[in-house]
């Protein structure tokens, strides 16, 4: 391997002689050299620029050179450190070495010894930011949150390292449970806002007439129950990031309000007269097709210009290949600790069955269905038969089957949601788990010669889900295994097929 000989060198040494006597050293083999002989002017020197190699005096007049190789190995990661000793102490150059030098120098020592140590470490360096390179440049199987090896996932990494550290709104679309708040966390995180506040907002859950509030705050006695004065997510995210999650379900009133403190970066609170500034980073997500509520006049064509800066889209799980098993394994692992139990491994049949399916609830779906197999069995194996009827039914590939059971789901809920499937089958004619509702279930009120359209079964599937959980939407999502947006768009959609029907 060519050495590279343009490389700089911090020379500390309290002989002035001796000092004089290495650079010369040093700059023959091609180093530029800058000498110092006291520790307090070394760390000065590397707050301003940083050395390929430090070539270190243990003994310096005002502190130990182990105290300077600390505060390197905590700060300046980059910097390879070579440490000059006395023969008394050889032992504190040995242990220099534990604590990360790369090699130490025996007082005295020729231009030769010098020599064989410099090029050693410089070689080192090269090897090691070789390795950096090519693991760069491989697939990432963990990324910020993310499992995935996928190309589609490795565009997507791709993407967030390059917005990063940029201003610029980022706009992240996907189906539900595809990850795009892992990825509005990839992209504060990765970024220069990281030291700073990361503020989600779930504009879908937030009832209309507080979601104002809950974005720009409000003052005492603004309303009934402002008690006080409260700052809100834009106050919050200053200096960092503010993640509009389920951005199109906000209220076209309050869009006009969002755009204005977009565009201006300045706010009022509600029931305030005073104008507020902020420096806000803003990233947005939709499991809906961003332009089609634009066509339909749902959301404002400028505010979508606005936050569409810089487009993400999440790849669908069952268009990930691999992935699908790399992420089953990562959670099987998780979940077995936490429950306790021995499972090791996903046998081929499961594997297969896992990659074939379609993942309507994309991750979260294949989370809920690891977590289900890993509490309700028992051996160090995945088998196909322990998975749910809806991933092995060949009617299941069409996503007629809903699963009926999340993670979060207590067993109060599961009780009642039973009782909402209290006619299931099971496709090898044995007594079902009650866990899931079939499409035969849906024809439980006695029609059972009656096929009803899909979009009606499935509206009396979820309306029974929220009459079980006393009209709480996001908690008939959780255990249907969608979104609450999902619900309130499948509302709006019966309501216009009713008008049509009616
Ligand atoms: N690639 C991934 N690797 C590991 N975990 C993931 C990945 N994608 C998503 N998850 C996990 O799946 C769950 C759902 O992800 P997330 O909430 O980010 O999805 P979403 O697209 O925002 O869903 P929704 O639209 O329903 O809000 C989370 O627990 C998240 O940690």
């Amino acid at each position: 391997m060519e050495i590279d000989h343009s490389f700089t060198v911090l020379l500390v040494e309290d002989s002035m002689s001796l000092g004089a006597l290495y650079t010369e050293y040093l700059r023959a083999e091609g180093a530029k050299v800058t000498h110092v002989n006291h520790g307090e002017d070394a760390l000065a020197e590397m707050e301003r620029w940083q050395p390929d190699l430090l070539v270190l005096d243990i003994k310096l007049p005002d502190m130990s050179g182990m105290d300077i190789l600390q505060k390197v190995q905590s700060n300046y990661t980059d910097i390879t450190v070579i440490m000059i000793t006395a023969h008394g102490t050889i032992d504190l150059a040995v242990e220099s070495m534990k604590s990360g030098a790369f090699d130490f120098l025996v007082k005295p020592f020729d231009a030769k010894r010098l020599s064989i140590t410099v090029r050693n470490a410089l070689k080192q360096r090269q090897l090691v930011n070789l390795v950096a390179k090519y693991e760069q440049s491989l697939p990432k199987a963990n990324y910020k949150g993310f499992v995935g090896e996928s190309l589609s996932m490795q565009a997507v990494y791709k993407t967030i390292d390059c917005v990063a550290n940029s201003k610029a709104s980022v706009f992240i679309v996907g189906e539900s449970g595809t990850g795009k708040e892992v990825c509005a966390h990839a992209i504060h995180h990765a970024g220069n806002r990281r030291d700073n506040a990361f503020v989600a907002l779930n504009c879908a859950s937030i009832p209309k007439d507080l979601i104002e509030s809950e974005i720009f705050g409000h003052t005492k006695g603004a309303f009934t129950g402002a008690v006080a004065n409260r700052d809100g997510a834009a106050s919050r995210a200053d200096g960092g990031t503010l993640f509009l999650d389920e951005i199109c379900e906000m209220d076209l009133e309050l869009q006009s309000k969002l755009l204005r403190f977009i565009q201006t970066g300045i706010f009022q609170k509600v029931g305030g007269t005073k104008e507020e500034r902020v420096d806000v980073r803003f990233v947005s997500a939709t499991n809906r097709i961003p332009w089609e509520e634009v066509k339909h006049g749902r959301f404002r064509e400028d505010l979508f210009y606005r936050l569409h800066v810089i487009p993400i889209e999440l790849p669908p799980l069952r268009m990930r290949g691999k992935d699908i098993t790399l992420l089953a394994n990562k959670l099987l692992k998780e979940y077995n600790n936490e429950e306790g139990k021995q499972f090791k491994s996903l046998s081929s049949d499961t594997k297969k069955i896992l990659q074939s399916y379609d993942w309507p609830g994309n991750v979260r779906q294949l989370q809920n269905i690891i977590r289900q197999v890993v509490v309700l069995n028992s051996s160090d194996i995945v088998e196909a038969s322990m998975l749910p009827p809806q991933l092995t039914s060949t009617l299941s590939r069409t996503s007629l089957v809903q699963p009926l059971i999340g993670v979060q789901s207590t067993a109060e809920d599961n009780r009642g949601l039973t009782d909402v499937v209290s006619c299931l089958s099971s496709e090898d004619g044995k007594e079902d788990t009650g866990l899931y509702q079939t499409e035969a279930s849906l024809s439980c009120s006695g029609e059972d010669d009656k096929i009803i359209p899909l979009w009606l079964s499935e509206k009396h599937t979820i309306e029974a889900a929220i009459k079980q959980c006393d009209g709480n939407v996001p908690k008939a999502a959780a255990l249907l295994d969608i979104s609450a947006s999902t619900i309130y768009r499948k509302r709006q959609s019966w309501e216009e097929q009713q008008k049509v029907t009616s």
